[in-house]
């Protein structure tokens, strides 16, 4: 079989486990179109290592970057999901392993991040426990340039990233500039979690809802979440007019659980761009919610 086909099967097991597609482009000669939960991401044309390792390793920088930056002994944190939280929870446990970190405790927001976490031996807790988070880390689907507003859930694990991440002083998002867009909605279809009766109907009551007007709510098949829900993927054809009516009326959907949408949230974001990592603060504090440690 030829080296191409290789990786191209490779990367189509790779996009069902999300978090390992990266590993995937570390093959030389090669053109690869590397295939992720949010999307073709990047298209990369691997004459050698160290042309194919330029999209991996500064996402992987960027990963790391929020660890070394943001989190210090003693901290409870959130570990984010997806192929780009991958590398922040690589390096927690890294940071624990050589004695850098101490002390640290986790709150995974899926369970696959529960199961890498726990084979890096970071210890792990739930929100029960450590209901007040210092630091969450996390990627992103869209992150608006002006405001930072996100749209979440690519990898399906929105809601348990939700409850942790509002319930941390500082939300750290890490992205490759692909996710960077103006506005929210066309970028990338807003994942919105619903309960699996009568979810045809639901579908046709966000669709309907004035602030997504327009919008068609494909159900995302197969696909359970960690939660036992659905997850419907909203397409829009024009950014989302009002993200923050948007988000008020998916919360009054009844059979709606919860939306991707994480407006006011993110403290900071770091980006990783085809020539770096940089860093971008929200404009002011992110509005603080009443769920939300001081
Ligand atoms: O449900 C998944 C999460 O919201 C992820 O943070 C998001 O989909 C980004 O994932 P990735 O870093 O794999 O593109």
């Amino acid at each position: 079989m030829p080296a191409g086909s290789i990786v191209k099967r490779r990367l189509a097991q790779a996009a069902t486990l999300a978090f390992v597609t990266v590993r995937m482009h570390i093959m030389d000669g090669v053109q690869v179109e590397t295939v992720s939960r949010s999307g073709p991401v990047m298209l990369s044309v691997i004459s050698n290592y160290a042309v194919c390792i330029t999209a991996h390793a500064i996402t992987h920088q960027a990963g790391y970057l929020a660890v070394d930056e943001y989190v210090r002994s003693g901290m409870v944190i959130g570990l984010g999901t997806g192929s780009t939280a991958y590398f922040a929870v690589e390096r927690v446990g890294q940071l624990l392993a050589n004695g850098k970190l101490k002390d640290i405790v986790a709150v995974p927001t899926s369970e696959r991040t529960r199961a890498h976490a726990a084979q890096l031996s970071i210890p792990l807790a739930t929100l029960d426990e450590h209901p007040a988070l210092d630091v969450a880390i996390d990627g992103a689907d869209t992150v608006d340039r002006g405001t930072l507003a996100l749209v979440k859930g690519g990898g399906g694990a929105l809601l348990r990233e939700k409850i942790v991440e509002v319930a941390a002083k500082k939300l750290v998002v890490i992205v490759d500039e692909s996710k960077l867009s103006e506005g929210l909605g066309p970028h990338f279809d807003l994942p919105v979690e619903i309960i699996q009766f009568c979810q045809t109907h639901i579908r046709r009551q966000i669709e309907g809802l004035p602030s997504l007007k327009g919008c068609k709510a494909n159900l995302r098949m197969p696909y359970v979440t960690d939660n036992g829900n659905y997850i419907a993927d909203l397409k829009f054809d024009a950014p989302i007019a009002d993200p923050s009516q948007a988000a008020a009326e998916l919360s009054d959907t009844v059979g709606v659980v919860e939306h991707g949408l994480f407006l006011d949230m993110a403290s900071v974001c770091i980006i990783a761009g085809k020539d770096g990592v940089t860093t971008t603060h929200a404009p002011g504090n992110p509005k603080k919610r009443k769920d939300a440690p001081s």
